[in-house]
Formats: C-alpha cells, structure tokens, sequence
C-alpha cells in the first residue's frame, strides 16, 4: 500500500540563513500513529507546516496521499486536519459557527449531525452557542481539535496537543486518537511529553537540530535501547570490583557502595543467580537489590544527548 504521507529529502532554509531541516525523509502508512520526539527547534514544526502549505520546502518534495502540497495544495489541504499549537481564530464568533464553517473552508457540505457529534464527543456541547473568548485555555483547545475534525480528514497533524493542558483533557485527547485509529485515520502528533508518546503511538521518530535521528516501530525501540539493570547494594564499600566477577562485567558506583549488572547486554541471561553466588563467594556482603529498566525518556535523552 503507497503510504498516505511521503516526505523525502524535506529541506527548509528561512530568509535569515537558518536551516531548520536537513534532508528529512519518512513514509507514513495509513492507519498509523506516529509521535515525533524532539527538543524546543528541533524542526517539529516547520516540518508540519510545509505539511500542511503553511511553509514552502527549500528541497524535496512532501505527499500526501500520492498528492503534492505545494501544487496540488488545495486537494491536499482537504485530507490533512491541523490542530496547531494556538488558537487564530476570530474569538467573537460561537463554538458552533466557527467549526462549521472550517468544514466548509475545505469545501466540504453542511452537515450539522456530524458537527454535534465531534463537539459532544470533546465536550463542548453545552458550549456551542459561546463565543471563543469566553471559554477557558482547555476548552479553546478543544476548538482547536474539533475545528481540525471538521471535515473530516484522513491525515490529523496534532502540534504538542497536551502541552499546558489538564489531565482530563490530555486522557480525553488519547482516547480520541485512539477512536480516530479505528476510524482508520492517520495521526502524527509532535511532543516533548514522552509519555505521551509512550502510551498512544505506534511508531516514535526522534527529530533535532533538523534531522531525523532515528523513526522505529516504538517496542522494537524499547527493546533494541532499552536496557535492564540489577542494582546491588553493599553493606561495606569496596575499592573495587573483585577480579573474580570480570565475567559479568560489573560497574561500581562512585563511593564503591553499589555494583551495576546491566544484564541486557549479557548473553547469558542465567547469569543473575551465579552472580549473587560468586559475589557471596567473593565474600563482598550486599543489603539489597533493585531491577530497572530504562524508559523511553532514558533513550531519548541519551540519544539527543549524543548529538549534543
Ligand atoms: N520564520 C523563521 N525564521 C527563522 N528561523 C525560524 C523561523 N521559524 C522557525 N525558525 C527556527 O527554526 C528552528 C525550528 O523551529 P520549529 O518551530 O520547527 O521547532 P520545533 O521543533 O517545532 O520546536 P518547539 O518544540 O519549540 O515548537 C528553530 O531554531 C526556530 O528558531
């Protein structure tokens, strides 16, 4: 199946000099939950506004679904649904007008059921017959991402969705990407809540300074990145790990209290019970023991850190 988004080779100079892509390139199929994972300037944005056709690429090309948004804009624009990250709209109209009328901005007919239903489904019902600027900031944000569900499109971009946002509001934002899935829509979020990104997408690309740094199914990330700790706390402190227990490749914590068995990188996974033996054996006497296991957080920040 083509993939219903296509960037390749995405380059963005603007007028000052500043290259905020580099080469970006990524097939998105349809049906997928995608979360981009970078720092404040990594590119998120710039790239979605060329996306969308709100910013023209200095190189490469986008599609979207076979389409190109700089030539073929108005088709394009007409599958693509943006929630941005701040409201523009005219604040004196009502809740219900100014989602109306974004479906027909993308030439869609009226179709008042439909409008209902997406604002019952954000909870906006009761505040259909406000004006924007009477709402609060959570509610706004609810426009926004009913206004982007107007006309309902196949591709829904969501730019930092929960940043600043209760949680009652960012659970209700998950449960509907999670809906809109099964709809079959297509949604690529930008955040820099990594749990966010933990809990709704399947595939997490990390973006910074502009590049792609890696796009992977988000399990086999965790699984190839990720790694497994056994912290063993000593009674007394050692200078340093006996000789005997090289095997297992042990780390000792500054201050020799603690040795760290990163058993991910061992191939033999047995090993956690003929350790504790060889260690009691070394006669070293410990006082507890903690597993951990690295978060996407932990591969993130090591990764961006790397690059840094
Ligand atoms: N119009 C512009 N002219 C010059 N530089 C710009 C312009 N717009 C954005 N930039 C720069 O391009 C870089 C990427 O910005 P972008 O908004 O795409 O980042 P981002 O990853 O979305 O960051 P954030 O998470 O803070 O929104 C930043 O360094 C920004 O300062």
């Amino acid at each position: 199946m083509s993939p219903i988004l296509s960037i390749r080779d995405l380059k963005k100079t603007y007028a000052n000099g500043f290259e905020a892509l580099k080469g970006v390139s990524l097939d998105i199929s349809e049906g997928e939950i995608i979360a981009l994972l970078g720092p404040n300037g990594a590119g998120k944005t710039t790239l979605i506004s060329i996306a969308c056709g709100i910013a023209n690429p200095s190189g490469g090309q986008v599609l979207v679904a076979g389409h190109d948004v700089v030539s073929e804009f108005r088709k394009t624009r007409s599958i693509i649904g943006l929630v941005p990250q701040e409201l523009t709209t005219d604040l004196f109209e009502t809740v219900f007008n100014t989602v109306s009328f974004s479906r027909g901005l993308h030439g869609r007919k009226p179709d008042p059921a439909y409008i209902e239903s997406i604002l019952r489904e954000l909870s906006l019902w009761d505040k259909r017959d406000n004006a924007l600027r009477e709402l609060s900031g959570g509610m706004k944000r609810r426009v926004l991402i009913a206004k982007a569900l107007a006309h309902q499109p196949r591709l829904l971009f969501l730019d930092e969705p929960t940043a600043g946002v209760d949680v009652n509001l960012r659970k209700d934002m998950w449960q509907l990407v999670s809906r809109l899935r099964e709809g079959g829509v297509t949604v690529i979020l930008t955040t820099h809540y990594i749990e966010e990104a933990e809990e709704i997408a399947d595939r997490i690309g990390i973006i910074n300074h502009g590049e792609l740094l890696l796009v992977e199914d988000k399990d086999t990330l965790m699984r190839k990145l990720g790694r497994k700790q056994l912290a063993i706390d000593l009674v007394e402190p050692i200078d340093a790990v006996p000789p005997h227990l090289a095997a297992w490749q042990l780390e000792l914590s500054p201050g020799g209290t603690r040795l760290i068995y990163d058993y991910d990188r061992q191939t033999n996974h047995g090993g956690i019970t003929g350790l504790l033996s060889a260690i009691e054996a070394a006669g070293v006497r410990f006082a507890d023991l903690s597993t951990r296991q690295s978060s996407l957080e932990d591969i993130f920040v090591s990764l961006i850190g790397e690059q840094a």
